[in-house]
């Protein structure tokens, strides 16, 4: 099963950058990985700008995928859920597991509605630029569970 991952915007912060690739290759051990980039909506008001953000990240979803959206509101999981989660979608033969990281403003209706699971890393809210490293080591972890590995403790 391949794990997309797309989020709205360029990374900025060279740290993150680096978080991102390092991430990114030890998930490429266990598991094909794309990364898509939608562009930003600059100076829209909120709604419409959430509305042409979400629009270009549909555009990115591939046919038959489970679409996973990241939210502060949405289910909390533990890691370990979070690893039997992909481990389920793997063994129901979905091609492709997609995760979708919001812009400044988050998603809006329209695409919330096509997801099969809204997740949320912490009731915190992440800048949507954090919230990419940390869900690449969260999927990261969840490939080292399942194979049993001594990187979750
Ligand atoms: C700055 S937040 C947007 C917050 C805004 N209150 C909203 O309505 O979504 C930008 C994006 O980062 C992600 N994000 C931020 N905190 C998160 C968390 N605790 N769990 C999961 N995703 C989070 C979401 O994808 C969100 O769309």
């Amino acid at each position: 099963m391949k794990i997309r991952v797309v989020w709205v915007g360029k990374t900025q912060e060279a740290w993150i950058k680096t978080g991102i690739e390092e991430y990114a290759g030890r998930i490429r051990r266990y598991a094909p990985l794309e990364i898509s980039e939608a562009k930003e909506e600059k100076g829209a008001m909120r709604e419409a700008g959430r509305a042409a953000e979400c629009a270009r990240l549909a555009k990115l979803l591939p046919k038959n995928a489970c679409l996973v959206l990241l939210d502060e509101g949405g289910d909390e999981l533990d890691s370990r859920q979070l690893a039997t989660f992909i481990e389920k979608q793997r063994d129901s033969a979905v091609p492709e597991l997609v995760f979708a990281i919001g812009g400044a403003y988050g998603f809006s209706d329209e695409f919330r509605r096509q997801a099969q699971r809204t997740i949320a890393l912490s009731r915190l809210t992440f800048t949507h630029q954090m919230v990419r490293l940390f869900l690449l080591e969260q999927i990261y972890r969840g490939f080292t569970i399942l194979n049993n590995e001594p990187y979750h403790h």
